[in-house]
């Protein structure tokens, strides 16, 4: 696999897609302690600008803590894995049938089965859940068990196993769905996708950027269908800084 350093995409001819948590937000111990560095939000504000609104972020958390993340930038979105998509004109995309109630069902019965586990988090979502056990790794395994049997009174929902989390959502929910779903509309329409991502939860979307003709680059170490790898979180805003200098000094214009 190659290193990325040497490759510093023509922002006029590609489409930017970034995942949040390890990604363009260094992980933290809990999810309410996770934030995007400014430093990160000025560059992607002006990739955003050379890129002609072609970026957008891909993530499991809900689309109103993406906008609280990220602001003062509004951006399309794929939220919740891609169950909510927000497209560049900010028009919405949600599963039509109302998912509330199942979701909190499944969500309070895995709360009695958890009964409490010492620094296990249980985070409910617009359209699944996610157990958290990164304060209690110990945990990992009760964790996993007791997802499998609660989900097996839940058809409606699968799992996905992330970085010290088990999550529940929608079965046909999935990021590289998100990326394919964004690309097909102007600005991302015509350009080359480029999905950036640290999790197992973004290898769908590694492999739909790779069959659209783009590429992928994976944060970290592991078992990737990622064409490009950057070793660490904190490479990336500078990265970033380099593919908008390149931009502004090849004549994109990076005025909002
Ligand atoms: O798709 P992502 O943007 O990577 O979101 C995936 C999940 O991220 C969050 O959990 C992860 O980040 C937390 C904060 O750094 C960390 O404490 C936790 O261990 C990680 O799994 C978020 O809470 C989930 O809702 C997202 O689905």
């Amino acid at each position: 696999m190659r290193a990325l350093q040497d490759f510093i995409p023509d922002s006029l001819a590609w489409a930017f897609f970034f995942d949040l948590d390890g990604t363009l937000a260094p992980l933290a111990e809990r999810p309410e302690q996770a934030s995007v560095p400014p430093a990160t939000l000025g560059m992607l504000e002006r990739l955003g600008c050379i890129a002609g609104g072609a970026l957008a972020v891909i993530s499991g958390r809900p689309l109103e803590t993406l906008d609280v993340l990220l602001q003062p930038l509004v951006l399309p979105l794929g939220a919740e894995h891609g169950a909510i998509i927000r497209d560049s004109s900010g028009n919405i995309h949600a599963p039509a049938n109302d998912a509330a109630g199942i979701v909190r069902a499944l969500a309070d019965a895995l709360d009695e089965s958890l009964g409490g586990m010492p620094g296990v988090l249980l985070e409910r979502k617009n359209f699944g859940i996610a157990v958290h056990y990164r304060q209690a790794p110990e945990a990992a395994d009760a964790v996993r068990g007791i997802m499998q049997t609660v989900r097996s009174r839940f058809p409606q929902f699968e799992l996905l196993p992330g970085k010290m989390v088990v999550e529940a959502k929608l079965p046909g929910v999935d990021k590289g769905r998100a990326l394919s779903y964004l690309m097909r509309d102007i600005p991302f329409a015509g350009r080359k996708p480029l999905m950036v991502g640290d999790d197992t939860t973004d290898e769908t979307a590694f492999r739909e950027a790779n069959a659209l003709g783009g590429t992928s680059v994976k944060i970290g170490p592991g078992a990737t269908s990622a064409r490009l790898r950057l070793a660490a979180q904190d490479a990336l805003p500078g990265w970033i800084e380099r593919i908008v200098e390149a931009g502004a000094m090849s004549g994109a214009s990076d005025n909002a």
